[in-house]
C-alpha cells in the first residue's frame, strides 16, 4: 500500500512508527512537510521518502493522510486539489484520510472540489507504541476496499472504533484523542505528590507509572466493573477513603467531566469556524 502523509509532525510520526516495515515497507510511505529536520529524522528512522511540497509521489499514493493542524487544512487541500484532479482524470480515486481535530468531511469534500472518498479519523499518540485507539467515520463515496484499507492502517497502530455518525467524532477527540494528555497530567500530579511526601523523583516515577499501567491492565482484564475495582481498594475508614473523599470535596470528577466536554466543544467550534472560513 502506497501512503502519503501531508504533515510530518507528532501524530504523523506516531502513525509512521507503527506502519513502516509492518503494514507496508518504509519506502512505500511518502511524507510532505516544510521542515527539513523533521523529514530527515523520519527518513533516517523509517526509510520513508520525503519532500518539502506535495508532488508526483502524493498523486501516485493510494491513501493520502492529512496530518496537518486544522488551521492549515484549507490551504493544504488547495495544494492537493490539482493532484487529486489528475489522479481522477487517470481513473484513480485515492482515499483521503484525515486525522485533524474538528475539520468536517463535508468541508474537506467541498475544498477538494466535491471529492467523496474521505475517511475522517481521530487517532491518539500511543499509536507510537502500537497501543493507539482511533475513532473513524467514512463518507458515502468510500468503497468497501478503501474502508478496509483505512481500518488496516489504523489497526496497525492499535484499535479502531467505527462511528455511524460524524458528529460523534468530537466526543472521540475529547475522550481518546486528547485523553493521553489527561493521563500524563494525572501522572505528573502523582509524581509531584510523591516528592512532596519525601520520595525521590525516581521512586515517584516508578510508583506512579507502575500504578497506572497495572490499574489500567487490571481494569481491562478483570470481570469486575471499574467502580467495583475502586471499592476493593477502598477500606472503610482507610487511606483510599481519605483520598477519594478529598477528591470529591474538590470536585475532581466533575472537573474531569467538564474538561472532556470543553475539549468536545472546542472540536465542534474548530470545525464550524474553519469550515465557514474555507
Ligand atoms: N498530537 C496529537 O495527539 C493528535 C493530533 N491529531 C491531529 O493531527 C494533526 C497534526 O497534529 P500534530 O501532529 O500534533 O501537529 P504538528 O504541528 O506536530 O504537525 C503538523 C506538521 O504539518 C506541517 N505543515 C504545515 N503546513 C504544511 C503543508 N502545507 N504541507 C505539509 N505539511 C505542513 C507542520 O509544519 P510547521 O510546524 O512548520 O507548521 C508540522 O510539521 C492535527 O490536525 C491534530 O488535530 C489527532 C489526534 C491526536
Ligand atoms: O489538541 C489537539 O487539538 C489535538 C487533537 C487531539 C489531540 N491533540
Amino acid at each position: 500500500m502506497k501512503i502519503a502523509f501531508i504533515g510530518g509532525g507528532n501524530m504523523a510520526a506516531a502513525l509512521i512508527a507503527g506502519l513502516a516495515g509492518k503494514l507496508t515497507p518504509g519506502g512505500n510511505i511518502h511524507v510532505v512537510d516544510p521542515n527539513p529536520a523533521s523529514l530527515e529524522k523520519l527518513r533516517q528512522e523509517y526509510g520513508v521518502t520525503v519532500a518539502g511540497v506535495a508532488g508526483e509521489a502524493v498523486g501516485a499514493a493510494e491513501v493520502l493522510v492529512l496530518a496537518v493542524k486544522p488551521q492549515v487544512m484549507h490551504e493544504v487541500t488547495q495544494q492537493l486539489l490539482p493532484l487529486l484532479q489528475a489522479a481522477r482524470a487517470a481513473g484513480r480515486s485515492p482515499l483521503v484520510l484525515s486525522i485533524a481535530a474538528g475539520i468536517r468531511a463535508q468541508d474537506l469534500s467541498r475544498w477538494l472540489g466535491g471529492y467523496q472518498a474521505i475517511v475522517r479519523t481521530m487517532p491518539n499518540t500511543p499509536a507510537l507504541i502500537g497501543k493507539g485507539v482511533t475513532g473513524m467515520v467514512a463518507s458515502s463515496g468510500v468503497s468497501t476496499a478503501q474502508r478496509e484499507a483505512a481500518d488496516q492502517i489504523l489497526r496497525a497502530v492499535g484499535e479502531t472504533v467505527w462511528l455511524d455518525d460524524e458528529s460523534k467524532i468530537d466526543a472521540v477527540t475529547a475522550v481518546s484523542g486528547s485523553g493521553p494528555a489527561y493521563v500524563f497530567y494525572f501522572i505528573e500530579a502523582m509524581q509531584q505528590a510523591a516528592q512532596e511526601l519525601g520520595l525521590t523523583a525516581e521512586q515517584g516515577k516508578q510508583l506512579a507509572m507502575a500504578t497506572f499501567t497495572g490499574a489500567a491492565q487490571l481494569a481491562v482484564e478483570s470481570a469486575d466493573p471499574v467502580p467495583v475495582l475502586r471499592e476493593k481498594v477502598t477500606s472503610k475508614g482507610g487511606t483510599t477513603y481519605a483520598a477519594l473523599t478529598s477528591m470529591e470535596a474538590s470536585g475532581v470528577k466533575a472537573a474531569i467531566i467538564a474538561a472532556v466536554k470543553a475539549a468536545a466543544a472546542r472540536g465542534k467550534e474548530l470545525g464550524e469556524q474553519l469550515g465557514a472560513a474555507g
